[in-house]
């Protein structure tokens, strides 16, 4: 790419940066082709222990509605898996679309699902803060779940009473017990490769966990997302909908599975 060439770069409106990352090799969200995953006997279950007292607010940053921890201490954290360290528990969001054909970040031999929960981890026995964690490649581990439609989801239920509260942008409330495991699937299997934040700063830190069985809920629960809105109040109101990524290339990289 030479220098000129990037103000040509396709830009999605959402996003208002370049679609793709000059030089990126490892950008996210992919397409999991799933006879092209390669299981790895290797691979350790993974180990999720959170502290539902760690949970501080939920807040609505103009993307998504982020509900964030207490991430001072080694409370909430993940281990095993693929991951060398654990990893602690900063924040939980959502991506979703304006209908239900689609709205996950990450596909399944190119199905979408109606939205995706993206768990966003931090290595803090090697680095000392988020904001360095997050421009190594060893930085981040970020769990993906993907949801579908099907019976009220009780414990995501909590979460979706106080989204009205947060319907505009930079407003936030108070949250402060809510236990995330309840969002898990019952089924341990994942997929793991390396990849990139989804949005800016897009950095190429990482380590993505994307859980094999979806989890159920229901129209009501994915229409109280798709009320929420992109812009601040008294803004002209711009439904918080398709806050997906494109699909990015696979280029060098390898899809590794925990089952057969
Ligand atoms: N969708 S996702 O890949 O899970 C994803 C995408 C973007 C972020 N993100 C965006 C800005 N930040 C961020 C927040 C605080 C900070 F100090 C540094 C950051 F990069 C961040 O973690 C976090 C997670
Ligand atoms: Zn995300």
């Amino acid at each position: 790419l030479k220098p000129d060439s990037l103000h040509h770069l396709p830009v999605h409106p959402l996003w208002q940066s370049p679609l793709t990352i000059p030089g990126g090799t490892r950008q996210s969200p992919i397409n999991i082709q799933w006879r092209d995953s390669v299981y790895d006997p290797f691979l350790k279950p993974l180990k999720i222990s959170y502290d539902p007292a760690t949970c501080l607010h939920i807040w609505n940053n103009g993307y998504s509605f982020l509900v964030e921890f207490d991430d001072s201490t080694d409370r909430s954290i993940i281990d095993g898996g693929p991951l060398e360290n654990q990893y602690r528990l900063k924040q939980f969001h959502f991506h979703w679309g304006a209908i239900n054909d689609w709205g996950s970040e990450h596909t399944v031999d190119c199905k979408f699902y109606p939205a995706e929960l993206h768990l966003v981890h931090w290595n803090a026995v090697v680095y000392p803060t988020f904001e360095e964690a997050v421009m190594e490649g060893d930085g981040l581990a970020v769990i993906g779940v993907f949801l579908k439609l099907g019976a009220r989801h009780e414990g995501l239920q909590t979460l979706v009473d106080a989204l009205p509260a947060v319907k505009h942008k930079d407003t936030v409330i108070e949250f402060d017990v809510f236990d995330p495991s309840c969002l898990m699937p019952s089924c341990p299997d994942y997929w793991t490769y390396a990849g990139s934040l989804t949005t800016p700063p897009l950095t190429e830190s990482v380590t993505w966990i994307i859980k094999k069985q979806p989890i159920e809920v229901d129209e009501d629960q994915l229409e109280a997302f798709r009320m929420l809105l992109f812009t601040s109040d008294g803004e002209e109101e711009k439904r918080m909908v398709d806050n997906f990524r494109p699909l990015q290339p696979l280029m060098n990289r390898t899809v590794r599975s925990s089952f057969q």
